[in-house]
């Protein structure tokens, strides 16, 4: 099969991790990776780290030959991005972006490219609060939802060049408008990172008044803030092109957080209870991906003595019987004694067979 010339602009955590999942995963020898970034040196790394096969120092020279360009840039560097990329870039190339938010960028480019090849907005559900190459892996995609939003005009051949490499990257393509993209969005993607953003803010406030916030907060502080670590070039163009959207979900936290609050101010605590029971079985319903994962994960907690080779007993127990570890995560240490590991696996039946596995070497394990 010919190569296929892709064109990354913009070596990034999401631009970097394409590049490399293009030209490192199995299956995708095919591609041959373009990348170019206006920070000078930085194509150089992105072939140096395996994220592309060859540095360009323009945009015109990274899409002279390309067959698809991927604008891997800040939402609003996307549309400017793309109109270059397309005044260089032959007629049959196929154009996209990767960016968290797709109605005003659709709107611009769809059928409205200077050199008139197709826009195909695209957006991977994958990413992280670490910003920049260092951070690119190439694993990020496996198993991700990855939205596409072809609109009337997108000829269907562009879309299945997008959906082609969105596929070989490991992830799963999810066909929306680019409209319910972004409703969707607003309510599961930008809301949560404001919300993080306004629990650390709230924490200052009151470590501010003299409450030792930080000398306590653990993991639950940890886990629910970590978004607020992404990096504002990225957010504000995100929550700045998405702000009717936001504002609509903001409401929508607002009246769940008033209803919270008059419950407890008033000391209703029936009202209490149900708030919680409800927003718990409306979570566990939800089944989320564990990270990186398009589907749900069934997970196991398994107990570890702390030595050389306690993990890989518990891998090698598994690999015996065929079965095949999707996540894995050390949950705690006790320095020296034990830890607890969690597994995850792609159904309940392989988890639930992978516990009486690990129990019956004598380990203690028990579906999470
Ligand atoms: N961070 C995430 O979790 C995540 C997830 C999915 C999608 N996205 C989207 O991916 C895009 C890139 O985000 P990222 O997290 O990779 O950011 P990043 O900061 O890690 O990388 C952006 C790169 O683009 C380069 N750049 C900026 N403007 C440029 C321009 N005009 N021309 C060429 N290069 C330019 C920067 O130098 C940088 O190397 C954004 O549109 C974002 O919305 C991000
Ligand atoms: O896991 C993270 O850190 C992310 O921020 C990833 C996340 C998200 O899940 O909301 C954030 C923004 C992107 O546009 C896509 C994915």
């Amino acid at each position: 099969m010919a190569p296929l010339h892709v064109a990354v602009i913009g070596c990034g955590l999401i631009g970097g991790s394409l590049g490399m999942a293009l030209r490192m995963l199995p299956g995708c020898g095919r591609y041959v990776v373009h990348a170019f970034d206006r920070e000078a040196g930085r194509a150089g790394e992105a072939v140096q780290m395996g994220a592309a096969d060859v540095a360009a120092a323009s945009i015109r020279e990274a899409v002279a030959g390309a067959d698809l360009v991927v604008a891997a840039v800040p939402a609003e560097e996307v549309a400017g991005t793309v109109r270059e990329a397309s005044s260089h870039a032959p007629p049959s190339a196929v154009l996209t972006d990767v960016a968290s938010i797709k109605g005003p960028i659709v709107e611009a480019l769809a059928g409205k490219t200077p050199g008139g090849q197709a826009f195909v907005g695209g957006h991977p559900m994958a990413g992280s609060e670490r910003a920049g190459l260092v951070a690119a892996d190439p694993f990020l995609f496996q198993n991700a939802v990855y939205v596409l939003t072809p609109v009337a005009s997108s000829p269907p051949a562009a879309v299945q060049r997008v959906r082609e490499m969105a596929e070989a990257a490991g992830a799963q393509v999810v066909t929306l408008s680019p409209e319910e993209h972004d409703a969707a969005v607003a309510a599961a993607s930008h809301l949560p990172h404001v919300a993080a953003v306004g629990l650390v803010l709230a924490a200052e406030a009151c470590a501010r008044d003299g409450v030792p916030v930080l000398q306590l907060a653990a993991t639950g502080f940890r886990d629910v803030t970590r978004l607020a670590m992404g990096h504002e070039d990225v957010w504000k163009p995100i929550l700045m092109m998405n702000r009717a959207r936001l504002v609509e979900a903001l409401r929508a936290f607002r009246d769940a957080l008033d209803r919270i609050e008059r419950a407890v101010a008033t000391g209703d605590g029936e009202a209490v209870q149900s708030l919680l029971q409800r927003a718990r079985a409306l979570r566990q319903a939800f089944r989320l991906p564990a990270k990186g994962y398009g589907r749900p994960i069934w997970d196991l907690v398994v107990r570890l003595a702390d030595r050389p080779g306690a993990i890989a007993s518990v891998a090698g127990a598994l690999a015996e019987e065929g079965l095949n570890i999707a996540d894995i995560e050390i949950l705690r240490v006790r320095e020296g004694e034990a830890g607890t590991l969690r597994v995850g696996f792609v159904s309940e039946a392989a988890m639930l067979q992978a516990v009486q596995v690990l129990r019956r070497r004598g380990l203690q394990a028990w579906p999470r």
